[in-house]
């Protein structure tokens, strides 16, 4: 028997809802306000949450990641309004297990929490045999959403064997993912051991993987053990996987299904037992299409999947890592701790970061390297030419007081500075999303039902993308 939590002001549905938890041979409990049902979910041992989005105290959504921080951390099925696809898409976004409509079936709602309760019986058991401890994070900083899917299934991945593909713009932390995922495996006492596809000349590709035997070419005077054979009971990690030259694919792939490997002029079969982590900021699916990487190659890369989003993407986590890596050269080159001004985050929250993170790491160097002796960073330490970018793209989107009725202009970069423009969109959507969102709130003089109205959104809606925004309402 399951203990279940119906958190929703319409009594009635709360009454309805507990007879069908109840048929269902489930305890079920009720509150009609977040904060009852918050207590609720604290005190009690609670598998499954029905929880309503509008609560006289709040936004069910909201409340989500306390809910799922609970002792027992219940699943939850979030409980939308007739058609209400904003809900719904929300409801997943903020991680909750389903959602379903105020007016579903009795049936429905059983099969739903059936469900619901099955993933849970999996999961508790899952985790019975393989324990996790506490990720160890590896230097990674970051608590939005994206990020913490992404802790998630390092988490997962940490605790089977199974190979990882990691995906990703230049500089998103590729590398240092995998290497969390080899920090919380148990291979943590074993090598880790790097191989980066791009770098190495194709002539030497195959005797640094598999190694060779002294007198195996010119130049070889002495056996050399290969970077395979190195990462025995270890973590091999192939860095932009995608430039591994077809004619060697093959061979990997050998070694991949029998885990042993012949050094270049050797007789001998040696063995390695390793875990595959792979990165690459290139499109493999579509490396296949056109012959350039081998579809049985990539089926066997990929058991886990690990996809880790720009900076961009990450909202506020931009301060969270500035912060860490100014501590951190800080406390490298014995230096005082600086603080920072909120301008100097202004600025670098308005460049969109085609480089993502090693792009940041690298222009606060130069900042903290600028900014010498002085105790706090201003964004006169910021190097001219990212300034220069920023103040175009804020002038050209009206941001500057005596623009702000102007028309709408592109922003212009020098050839020198594209962005991609993957990133370049994504800048420009978020800034208008955000622009407007504020004259509408402005528009509205803070009516939130008026702002809905006007924007054509439902009210979850309209306080997700305020919140995302850091728009007071
Ligand atoms: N979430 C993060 N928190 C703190 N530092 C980070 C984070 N992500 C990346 N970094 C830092 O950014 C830099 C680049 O990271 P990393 O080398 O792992 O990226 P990458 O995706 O492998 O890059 P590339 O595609 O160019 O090989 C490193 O200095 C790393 O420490």
């Amino acid at each position: 028997m399951a203990r279940v939590l119906i958190i929703d002001d319409d009594e009635t549905l709360c009454y309805s809802l507990s007879r069908v938890v109840r048929s269902a041979d489930h305890e079920a409990l009720t509150a009609q306000t977040l904060h009852e049902g918050l207590a609720l979910a604290e005190a009690g041992d609670v598998d499954a949450v029905f929880l309503d989005v509008r609560l006289p105290d709040g936004n069910g959504l909201e409340a989500l990641p306390a809910l799922q921080k609970a002792p027992s951390a219940p699943e939850v099925i979030i409980l939308t309004g007739l058609g209400d696809p904003d809900g719904a898409e929300l409801a997943m976004i903020n991680g909750a297990w389903d959602y379903i409509e105020k007016t579903a079936s009795k049936k429905e709602i059983t099969l739903t929490l059936a469900r619901a309760l099955q993933y849970r019986r999996e999961k508790v058991s899952a985790m019975e045999r393989n324990p996790v401890v506490a990720l160890n994070r590896e230097g990674i900083v970051g608590e939005s959403p994206v990020m913490n899917d992404c802790f998630d299934l390092v988490a997962r991945a940490a605790a089977s064997d199974a190979s990882v593909l990691i995906t990703g713009e230049t500089g998103t932390g590729k590398e240092l993912f995998a290497r969390a995922v080899h920090a919380n495996s148990l291979r943590q006492d074993a090598p880790f051991v790097i191989v980066d596809c791009a770098s190495i000349p194709e002539s030497l590709v195959e005797s640094l993987l598999f190694g060779h035997v002294k007198g195996a070419f010119t130049g070889a005077d002495r056996d050399r053990v290969g970077l395979i054979a190195q990462a025995h009971n270890g973590t091999l990690f192939l860095d932009e996987v995608g430039e591994l030259p077809m004619s060697l694919q093959k061979a990997f792939l050998r070694v991949l299904q029998e885990h042993t490997i012949r050094p270049v002029g050797s007789r001998e079969m040696v063995t390695s037992h390793f875990r595959l982590v792979c990165a690459t900021n290139r499109d493999l699916e579509a490396m296949v299409k056109e012959g350039t990487f081998r579809k049985d190659l990539l089926y066997r890369i990929h058991a886990f999947s690990l996809e880790l989003p720009p900076l961009r993407q990450r909202g506020t986590d931009l301060r969270e890592i500035a912060s860490y890596h100014i501590a951190r050269f800080c406390k490298e080159t014995g230096r005082d701790q600086k603080g920072v001004s909120s301008d100097f985050f202004d600025v670098l929250e308005k460049h969109s970061w085609p480089g993502n993170v090693r792009e940041l790491v690298n222009v606060l160097d130069q900042a903290l390297i600028s900014s010498r002796h002085e105790p706090t960073l201003f964004p006169k330490h910021l190097p001219m030419k990212l300034r220069a970018r920023v103040a175009r793209a804020r002038v050209s989107h009206g941001d500057h007081p005596s623009e702000a009725q102007g028309p709408e202009v592109t922003p212009h970069y020098d050839p020198e500075a594209m962005p991609p423009l993957q990133a370049y969109r994504d800048r420009v959507c978020a800034e208008a999303e955000a622009r407007y969102l504020k004259d509408l709130m402005a528009g509205s003089g803070g009516n939130v039902k008026k702002a809905c109205a006007t924007a054509g959104l439902s009210q979850s809606r309209l306080y997700a993308l305020l919140k995302r925004h850091d728009i007071s309402h």
